[in-house]
């Protein structure tokens, strides 16, 4: 890039820096990770593929923010290449936060016996082999020297979501939720408690739990699975009493451990993102005060919101985009406002969403669920209280009865409810928190009947996110492993037989559509396409592989339903005409 462009760039930095400094909100203080001119500079000269790869660097040892402030101070309008350079010169690679350490992977884990298909116990054995790749140990320095890094220390083990040359090097608060549940069916009980330790942890220094663990994300946090993923922990305990001996702990004592840590971090949704409606009734809905670029996508969020001149409604986009990336759909047509959304505006989603005026059904039954377990378990009459009221506001504004299905609901726009499907819609039947004049077996049923309705459990590979191709990852045509989870178990945990029998179904479909992905490729992928089985594509990434919670969900998979699934037909054929082709191939090659 010539110097001029820089150059201009330079005056609207200048533009911004002004209205910036009363009034804008930052994702932290560090004025190299998360704001100021120089952070502006280097995304702007776009010296790397993505805006990401600059802020997850670490400063080199023995210089600091105020150093490096200072010497890029001193350069007048540097170029592209100058830039580059002083990068190179004043920062390490990705990746220095971590050292060498040795995974503590079981040989052998019982759940491999339990599946009747050989080549769907290979594939299991493989992705439980994986572990070891996404597994991390933090480096004493990160907490020893954290001005130098944008990484937030953890004391414990942790596992994040890609492998070595992937973008996501850090832990990933509602993907570890999935990484739970798959490292307890590959009986790595130590690393799961300590992948509890690191959230109970960051409650104690945050007061919750951030998105990812960089600065850049402690403005915002993640959907909030803490206390389910502690109380599936005890429950998976009671089931395997072995599990004890490896934490030195009770099962019961799991509970208590965590609990303090627990209560706390509902309290941060309660103090932080409770939106009340009329007649004391109240929900929670994302939202994250964040008024500039996120520092992880800077030029995604920085060309939308340069196309708005208001400034107080360009702030407003960009806590849109942030709550958005707090509710894990980032992005997603589902955060447009109803009856705005058409395929002309493909493309457009970032520009259209409102995040901030939704209360999502997914969030409102996962605080619910979290209300239910610390009722039962303190037995304290406020999380009585908050169960009744979010049971109630989720039945009376979220359940369409006519459709039996759960919708969003818009509390801040004229039309309160989308049409669409979204497979959001279907959380519900995962954690089953109905009130206690609803039948649990016909609700289900009822909801199933709904997905068939729509035709989204007719695709070959997969529970699609939406039906609406929006260009964005969180839409058609995508599905995404923890959407697809929480259906599936949904529907196998449930009274009706008709249920169980179609959890069966979608499952083997999408252990399949993973394994003929992980056979053709080798990796496992983040999303997948649910029309063609390839990996999903859109949004502001390449699809990433790995991948945690992509792992997670075929473990839980092969877990319960490891006895019935088979290899589909389309599989076994692509498999035995690779072989053929091979067999061809060696043939050819030894005459
Ligand atoms: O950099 C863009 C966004 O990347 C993350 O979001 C995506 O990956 C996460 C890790 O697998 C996942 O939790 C999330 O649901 C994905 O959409 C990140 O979480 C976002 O905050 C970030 O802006």
């Amino acid at each position: 890039m010539a110097k001029e462009r820089l150059l201009a760039q330079n005056k609207k930095i200048h533009f911004m820096g002004e209205i910036r400094e009363t009034q804008d909100v930052y994702p932290c203080d560090s004025k190299i990770f998360c704001q100021g001119e120089f952070l502006d500079a280097v995304q702007n000269a776009r010296i790397f593929e993505e805006s990401k790869e600059f802020v997850d660097m670490k400063i080199k040892n023995g210089l600091d923010e105020e150093i490096i402030l200072a010497e890029f101070g001193k350069m007048q309008n540097p170029s592209v290449e100058e830039i580059r350079s002083f990068v190179a010169s004043h920062f390490d690679q990705t990746g220095s936060e971590f050292e060498n350490f040795e995974f503590p992977l079981k040989q052998n884990p019982k759940f491999l016996e339990k599946i009747s298909s050989p080549e769907m116990r290979e594939f299991g054995e493989n992705v439980h082999k994986i572990w070891p790749q996404l597994g991390r140990k933090v480096k004493r320095d990160v907490a020893e020297n954290n001005e130098l890094y944008s990484f937030i220390p953890l004391n414990y083990t942790t596992v994040v979501p890609t492998g070595h040359d992937g973008r996501f090097r850090e832990m990933y608060y509602w993907d570890s939720y999935w990484h739970i549940r798959g490292l307890l069916v590959s009986e790595a009980y130590q690393v799961v408690f300590e992948l509890l330790n690191n959230f109970k942890s960051l409650v104690e220094r945050f007061g919750f739990i951030p998105n990812g663990t960089r600065k850049y994300y402690t403005t915002r946090s993640q959907p909030p699975f803490y206390s389910t993923a502690v109380h599936d922990f005890y429950e998976h305990c009671k089931a395997n009493p072995e599990a004890t001996n490896v934490i030195n702990m009770t099962c019961e004592k799991i509970l208590e451990y965590f609990l303090p840590s627990m209560e706390a971090e509902l309290k941060w949704w309660l103090q932080n993102r409770k939106i009340e409606l009329e007649n004391g009734d109240f929900g929670f809905a994302y939202g994250c005060p964040i008024t500039v670029p996120r520092p992880e996508a800077y030029l995604d969020d920085q060309k939308v919101l340069d196309e708005i001149q208001d400034s107080e409604e360009r702030r407003q986009k960009a806590r849109d985009i942030t709550s958005a990336a707090e509710s894990g759909w980032d992005f997603s047509s589902r955060w447009v406002p109803p009856g705005v959304y058409n395929d002309e505006l493909k493309g457009k989603v970032t520009s259209l969403l409102e995040t901030s005026k939704v209360l999502p059904v997914d969030l409102n039954s996962i605080i619910l669920n979290s209300a239910v377990i610390l009722e039962n378990l303190t037995k304290k009459d406020e999380y009585k209280a908050l169960k009744e009221s979010l049971m109630k506001t989720i039945e009376s504004y979220m359940f369409d009865a006519e459709n039996s299905t759960f919708k969003d609901y818009w509390f801040d726009c004229e039309i309160k409810h989308s049409d669409k499907f979204f497979s959001s819609d279907f959380v519900p039947l995962y954690f089953k928190n109905y009130p206690a004049s609803i039948d649990a077996d016909s609700r289900d049923k009822a909801m199933m009947e709904s997905m068939k309705k729509q035709g989204v459990l007719d695709f070959q590979f997969g529970i699609p996110q939406s039906l609406d191709e929006s260009d964005e990852q969180w839409d058609f045509p995508n599905a995404w492993p923890p959407s697809v989870h929480m259906i599936i178990m949904g529907l196998a945990k449930s009274g009706s037989e008709e249920c169980r029998q179609e959890a069966k179904i979608q499952a083997e479909k999408w252990v399949n559509a993973n394994r003929d992905a992980f056979v053709k490729f080798g990796q496992m992928f983040e999303k997948m396409n649910v029309e063609k089985g390839s990996p999903g594509e859109g949004g502001e990434y390449i699809v990433q592989t790995g991948f945690g919670w992509s792992n997670g969900v075929v473990l839980d998979f092969l877990y319960e339903f490891g006895e019935d699934l088979q290899v589909s037909a389309s599989s076994t054929k692509s498999n035995i005409s690779k072989m053929l082709t091979t067999s061809l191939l060696m043939l050819f090659f030894f005459l």
